[in-house]
């Protein structure tokens, strides 16, 4: 039950603050965008450049952004309250679904969670300030709203044109460019989305919820306001390295469906969080995100896009940004870093500028699950539709893999059906070096006759080598 005085009057508990860290820490470059200089002229191609070098990272920061520190503070102790003062049965009361699959209010127990009455170590709330207004508010939030409103105002008015154009600027797009797709002429979502770590979080890894372990964010920017608790890491050329703290700053934070529009030139920020650093230990971490999605059919696109991308990459050895994402999300999930042991570093930066990079060789992608595992335990998902459980062999395999790439290079798909038959042409090549495609019952468009020529072409000619 909310923490109430006899005169029920809500009162606002203050977070305590932990004093500076002192801990040496490898930090990634600080980007500083000052918005002093945002003047139109010189001042913004300043900025400008600034955006643009920090694109490795996906990740910059925003100083003298017209947010007064003191309303971000009362934000977190509003936070605060709420998850310190609420009861675990009002907290599952306090879950809305707003129909986007998004969800609102305090974020879902699991029911393990719920059969063992434990309150989750890292704790969530979303709040969507400009939606339908159906939610009701915790009474805190309700208490306090006026004020706190003024920050999402700020990021909805000031914040979101202003990243907006200056982004669409190092796109070298129109300056309205990216903001069209983002103003109130059609349905999108920014949430405000609160976090409280608790003092012991971190033994809960085996958990992996989305904020720690390593993760893009799927909107258009994120805002996250500075965080005097450097838990928060960004994935860079050299490695996992600490976001640095810099007072009174805004982190913006490149997500996915930014990634989508520009062509995958501005690459997602991919970031975890790790444990306090001893010096903070038995302190709560609470931290502050404003995420911003383009409108919803922009949303729609990007994730269809991505479903297309997969099915294309599917199979293949080639690798997106955003699969190099997955993969070194799926390796650090356990805070290590063996990616950079695996993939170099070149190859990190030409996945990040939009190129296909070739995938570790050992490596399988798990599409359902979202993971890649090595291949040796892998059940590739595209082996499953061609053999129908008969194990591959090498030389298929071999030549599967050829084929995936020139399907990848030259976005051709099969589906199902068609993939059968795929396999029996390849089958009788590799068997009989007959290179007919057209005795089999077919079902494939000129197109792909054509790259199954080629590759069996290869084949006959041995630039595949066949083990
Ligand atoms: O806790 C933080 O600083 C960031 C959390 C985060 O990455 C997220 O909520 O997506
Ligand atoms: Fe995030």
């Amino acid at each position: 039950m909310a923490f109430q005085s006899s005169d029920n009057e809500i009162k606002l508990l203050e977070f305590p603050r932990a004093p500076l860290s002192q801990s040496k820490l490898e930090y990634a470059e600080s980007f500083i965008v000052d918005l002093n200089l945002d003047d139109g002229a010189k001042g913004t191609e300043k900025l400008v450049e600034t955006i643009r070098r920090s694109a490795t990272d996906g990740l910059f920061h925003i100083v003298n952004h017209g947010i007064p520190s003191n309303l971000l503070e009362l934000q977190r102790d509003v936070a605060y309250t709420y998850f310190k003062t609420t009861s675990l049965d009002q907290k599952d009361a306090d879950t809305t679904k707003n129909g986007s699959g998004l969800f609102e209010g305090y974020k879902l127990r699991t029911p393990d969670e719920k059969e063992d009455g434990l309150t989750p170590t890292i704790e969530e709330y979303n709040y969507d300030y400009y939606a339908t207004g159906k939610v009701v508010r915790p009474p805190i939030m309700e208490k306090f709203e006026d004020e706190v409103a003024k920050v999402y105002q700020h990021y909805h008015h000031v914040l979101i044109p202003k990243m907006m154009r200056l982004l669409s600027l190092v796109c070298g797009r129109e300056p309205d460019h990216f903001y069209k797709m983002h103003d109130s002429s059609l349905p999108n979502s920014e949430i405000a989305h609160y976090l409280r770590y608790h003092v012991n979080w971190e033994r809960d890894t085996d958990k992996k919820r989305a904020s720690y372990a390593g993760h893009t964010d799927i909107g258009s920017v994120t805002f996250l306001y500075c965080n005097p608790m450097p838990c928060l890491q960004v994935y860079t050329a050299k490695g996992w390295r600490y976001v640095p703290y810099i007072e009174n700053s805004i982190i913006v934070n490149i997500g996915d469906c930014l990634e989508s529009l520009t062509g995958g030139k501005f690459p997602a920020a991919l970031h975890r969080l790790v444990k306090f650093s001893p010096d903070q230990a038995g302190f709560e971490r609470i931290a502050l995100v404003y995420f911003v999605h383009p409108h919803d059919n922009i949303i729609r696109e990007h994730f269809r896009l991505e479903q297309e991308r997969r099915t294309t990459l599917a199979g293949t050895n080639m690798m997106s940004g955003q699969e190099v994402n997955r993969l070194i999300m799926a390796l650090s999930a356990d805070n290590e870093d063996p990616y950079a042991q695996i993939v170099d570093e070149q190859m990190w930066l030409r996945s990040k500028k939009g190129e296909l990079v070739p995938a570790p060789e050992e490596l399988a992608f798990d599409y359902d699950a979202r993971t890649i595992r090595r291949r040796a335990d892998a059940e590739n998902p595209m082996m499953e539709v061609l053999t129908q459980s008969q194990p591959f062999k090498d030389e298929q395999w071999r030549v599967i893999q050829s084929l995936a790439r020139e399907m990848a290079r030259e976005k051709v798909a099969f589906d199902d059906v068609q993939w059968k038959t795929v396999l029996e042409i390849l089958n009788r090549a590799i068997d009989t070096e007959s290179l007919q495609t057209h005795e089999t019952a077919g079902g494939l468009t000129q197109a792909q006759e054509l790259l199954l020529e080629r590759v069996i072409h290869d084949l006959k000619a041995k630039t595949i080598e066949v083990p």
